[in-house]
């Protein structure tokens, strides 16, 4: 676990980062694909997340960087050097990697100080304890080094768990749900001070998540991955703004897909004539719009422009949840407005689409 690097590390503090290369990677177990053909270029010091539906391959991603899983062909290159192809394989302890999974894991018989000491073996004993209450220190946890697991509260176990990781000072980091046992509110401030400590630690992060919101929160890019591929690599910003298809967009917003007609810039649907920036050929395609982008007012008498009739209407705090019979749609048009922008009386809706909102896929291949 601990790297050649690691004495020049201990005295600076933190980890050297590892750039990680996946190259044309894939993964068979009998006649099941499970990765298929990943690329991937990770720059030292970035966090990274693993993105996909269940079984899309994360897990066995990782479980291929930690060199927990040989793979059935391609080549993972850390630093420059390959350390897992046809002709090499680094055991998992030769890698200078941190692993962290979601059960935390902890030795429930040792204390968080022996626990996080663990992975320290080949150090002295007197620096493997200095180490170890650095580490816990970074955490937060002194006041607990003596506890036994069972008297932490799961952020703490979760925070217990990071030092144990980082105490090493691996140069990667592999997390695999690390915060999917922990309740919402906690969620939030733990995944906070996880990330402040990754960047003091310096290591390049690889965390899996199904979660689209946690991996915009915590990753400097996200990967997308659906069945063993990577559909999409991209910043937070770059993957709700510009998916390129259906499925990536479904992951990041909750939309209304319908099928409509785009022509010299403007797209036929059931909710108006919408405007759009495309200047192809007129033809078939779907048009997804997110439920924050309709915008909805009572409607007067005589009105006109595209109306709606609310038949349901949900209360989430902040927002409300609004599901719209719309003429000439099958399914109800979905909006999330403002919570008490629309008086409770109001049971006929205009309905407004916000350009920022709209996004044209094609209807051939995954789309249709
Ligand atoms: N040892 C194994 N033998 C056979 N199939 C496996 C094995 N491990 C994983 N799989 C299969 O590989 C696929 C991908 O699994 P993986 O755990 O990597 O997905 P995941 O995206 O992490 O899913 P989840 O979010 O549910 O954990 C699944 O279909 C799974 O059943």
């Amino acid at each position: 676990m601990v790297s050649a690097t690691s004495k020049n590390a201990a005295r600076t503090g933190v980890s050297f980062a590892a750039e990680l290369m996946f190259r044309d990677l894939h993964l068979h177990y009998g006649d099941k694909h499970i990765l298929q053909g990943i690329d991937l270029h990770i720059q030292p010091g970035e966090v990274i997340c693993l993105l996909g539906p269940s079984g899309s391959g994360k897990t066995s991603l990782l479980r291929v960087a930690a060199g927990l899983e040989p793979q059935t062909s391609g080549v993972v290159v850390m630093n420059g050097r390959e350390i897992a192809s046809d002709k090499i394989f680094l055991p998992p302890e030769k890698r200078s990697i941190g692993l962290m999974f979601q059960d935390f894991a902890l030795f429930p018989h040792m204390t968080i100080l022996d626990n996080v000491r663990f992975g320290l073996t080949t150090m002295s004993k007197a620096m493997s304890k200095q180490e170890a209450l650095n580490a816990i220190r970074r955490v937060g946890l002194e006041h607990h080094v003596n506890s036994y697991p069972d008297v932490l509260s799961g952020g703490e176990q979760q925070r217990a768990a990071l030092a144990r990781a980082l105490a090493p000072r691996p140069s990667v980091m592999l997390m695999d749900e690390p915060f999917s046992g922990l309740d919402t509110r906690l969620k939030d401030s733990i995944r906070a001070e996880t990330l402040a400590i990754l960047r003091e630690t310096r290591a390049t992060t690889i965390v899996v998540t199904h979660d689209a919101e946690e991996a915009m929160r915590m990753g400097d890019r996200i990967a997308l991955l659906n069945g063993g591929r990577i559909v999409q690599v991209g910043t937070s910003g770059e993957m709700y703004r510009a998916p390129r298809d259906l499925f990536v967009a479904s992951f990041f917003a909750e939309l209304n897909v319908f099928d409509g007609v785009v022509k010299n810039g403007f797209a036929d649907t059931p909710l108006g004539i919408l405007p759009i920036a495309d200047n192809g050929v007129a033809r078939n395609v779907k048009i997804a719009v997110r439920t924050t982008g309709i915008e909805v007012r009572a409607a007067k008498k005589n009105d006109n422009g595209v109306l709606g009739r609310v038949t349901a209407r949900r209360f989430l705090g902040d927002f409300e949840q609004l599901s719209l019979a719309v003429s000439g749609v099958d399914e109800p048009v979905r909006a999330r407005i403002r919570a008490d922008e629309l008086p409770y009386d109001a049971k006929d809706v205009v309905i407004k689409v916000r350009n920022n909102d709209i996004m044209l896929f094609e209807t051939t291949g995954d789309n249709a």
